[in-house]
């Protein structure tokens, strides 16, 4: 089986995002790109982490309306990204459309709730109920729609996966135990959401805010 940890690369400086890459490739399985690194370096970025030779993940949260979506879908297409994100939230024509415009290899999954958000937060914005019951709406959303599969935190993915047998779940929010939740609301360990079912592990500050990044990728990858 195939390494299934993404680094979340959240580090503003080029430079230093491929020495860190370069430092952790032995023991990961993929690179997470998100807005702070895109926005910053775009697709020259893009190339210069795509040389390391790790699928890349372009987690870029699309969220507007579907022709919008599915033009920037077009438009990051040659970078041949292996996931893409978008919201689940901007409704099933913006997922179609997003699917439809994403290049046969790309994956393209939708974000539920973001882990950083728990069901407090989620009354704040309006939601009524938890966390958990609308990440379970937004999945059978995302699976009518056809999109490859969910973003959700460790706490559904067990669920969610007895619902959509086939479905493609990333998991961040992972944080092995001891170590800081910093933002995140709804984390488990990377071991817990890897036998609840996790497709993807998506893991940053634990490895690349670590002393030494590579000894913190492999003890993780040990613990799998
Ligand atoms: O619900 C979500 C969706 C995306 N993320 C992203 O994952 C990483 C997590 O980084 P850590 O340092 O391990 O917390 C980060 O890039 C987020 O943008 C998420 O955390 N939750």
């Amino acid at each position: 089986m195939s390494n299934p940890i993404y680094l979340a690369m959240d580090v503003p400086e080029l430079d230093r995002a491929v020495a860190l890459a370069n430092a952790v490739k032995g023991h990961i399985g993929g690179i997470k790109l998100g807005l702070e690194f895109f926005c910053a370096h775009g697709h020259h970025g893009v190339h210069e982490l795509a040389h390391i030779g790790l699928p890349i993940f372009l987690d870029l949260k699309l969220h507007d309306i579907p022709n919008t979506v599915a033009s920037a879908m077009q438009a990051i297409h040659v970078l041949e990204p292996a996931i893409v994100t978008v919201h689940a939230s901007g409704g099933r024509a913006m997922l179609e459309d997003a699917k439809a415009a994403a290049g046969a290899n790309t994956k393209v999954v939708a974000v539920t709730v973001l882990t950083s958000l728990d069901d407090n937060d989620l009354g704040q914005i309006g939601y009524q109920g938890q966390a958990h019951d609308q990440v379970m709406r937004l999945a059978e959303l995302a699976e009518r729609a056809g999109v490859d599969g969910i973003v959700c935190s460790g706490q559904e993915v067990k669920a969610v996966h007895q619902q959509w047998k086939r479905g493609f779940f990333v998991v961040p929010g992972l944080r092995p135990a001891g170590s800081e939740m910093g933002d995140q609301k709804r984390a488990v360990t990377p071991r817990q959401a890897r036998d609840d079912g996790a497709s993807v592990l998506v893991i940053g500050r634990p490895i690349s805010r670590a002393d030494d990044p590579a000894a913190a990728a492999r003890a993780i990858e040990g613990t799998l």
